[in-house]
């Protein structure tokens, strides 16, 4: 399972949680903008805006998970385990690979607008990467500071949906999560007023109890519910330090713990990293199971121009701060 989601403050942030049971080996890969990107079906594309995120790299292609570009977009790619349908390749269409959605969108649209004129022509095909790394079922959240969507590619055609609450997580699909959002909506962060009826003396004994009833499980559709709530009540300063940090506590709350979530014998699934991009500045923070603190890589700390990939390597272990030795 994964989460995503997005946040504004003075800038606007976007991340997700990676849940899963294995890591298949990701970096924080800069694709700058004179890599050339090798579309399976549609050619090269020789120079394209820059891009951030998590990528598995394999032959020198960054197959990214989540990532952002230098103009303000940002995607990320979440599990869609049996609803996702690919198609086949077709004429007069853009005949985009499924590992090749992430980057044919951040390579060139510079907002929303941009990113559904594109999703006009798109087809998005059931190309492989190769042997070892088949076709994942996905669905995708995309956004930038004004606006969001989800695209899902499903048996009956692709859809486009407006995400307003700018949140993703996995199964069912989104319009049914969306749906489910009206059986939350007394939830409140006051505390409740006693409308229970003949007039019995009920007490809010306890803070928090206008949220009692917010799913606390880890199914994607309580994930779904419990992230929407905390990000759209979450408050922070609008510093960069107040915004990162307060986006990590909203994607906190959907925080998987090894043993909590079992997948089969003796595996469990656990959130494997919890990203935070800041869309506007190009800072791609992150932090990882076993490492809480949060690292960083900027973008414009690179050479831009370069035709190569550049990989930070994802830190492990925990750095404990010790205050008297
Ligand atoms: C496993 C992850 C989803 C985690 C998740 O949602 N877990 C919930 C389980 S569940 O919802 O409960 O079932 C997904 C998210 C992005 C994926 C990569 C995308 C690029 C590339 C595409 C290629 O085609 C295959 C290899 C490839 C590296 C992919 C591997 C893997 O598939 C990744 C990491």
């Amino acid at each position: 399972m994964c989460t995503a989601a997005t946040y504004k403050t003075k800038d606007f942030y976007f991340g997700r949680t990676l849940d899963y049971e294995f890591s298949y080996g990701d970096q924080i890969v800069i694709t700058p903008r004179n890599y050339s990107f090798h579309f399976r079906h549609v050619g090269d594309m020789k120079n394209h805006y820059a891009i951030i995120g998590m990528a598995h790299v394999a032959e020198n292609y960054p197959l990214y998970y989540d990532a952002m570009n230098e103009k303000g977009v940002a995607m990320a790619g979440l599990n869609f385990v049996g609803n996702a349908v690919y198609s086949e390749v077709q004429p007069d269409m853009e005949n985009i690979a499924q590992f090749e959605f992430i980057p044919w969108i951040l390579s060139q649209c510079a907002s929303l607008a941009e990113v559904r004129k594109l999703l006009n022509r798109i087809n998005i095909v059931n190309t492989p990467f190769s042997e070892q790394l088949p076709l994942a079922q996905l669905h995708w959240i995309i956004a930038d500071e004004n606006e969001s969507i989800t695209v899902e590619s499903m048996s009956d055609g692709l859809h486009i949906y407006d995400n307003p609450v700018g949140v993703l997580t996995n199964n069912p699909p989104f319009p049914q999560q969306m749906f489910q959002l009206n059986n939350y909506m007394y939830l409140s962060p006051k505390q409740p007023k006693n409308t229970f009826g003949g007039n019995l003396a009920l007490d809010a004994y306890s803070r928090g109890m206008g949220g009692l009833g917010l799913p606390g499980d880890l199914s994607s559709s309580s994930r779904f519910v419990r992230v929407a709530f905390t990000k759209v009540n979450a408050i922070s300063g609008e510093s960069e330090e107040e915004s990162v940090s307060q986006f990590f506590h909203i994607l906190g709350s959907v925080d998987q713990q090894r043993g909590c979530c079992e997948v089969t014998d003796g595996k469990y699934e656990i959130t494997l990293y919890t990203s935070c991009c800041n869309v506007i500045k190009g800072i791609y923070y992150y932090n990882t199971y076993e490492n809480h603190q949060i690292s960083a890589v900027d973008m414009h700390a690179e050479n831009l121009e370069s035709n190569k990939l550049i990989c930070y390597p994802v830190i492990q272990g925990e750095r404990i701060n010790y205050q008297n030795k």
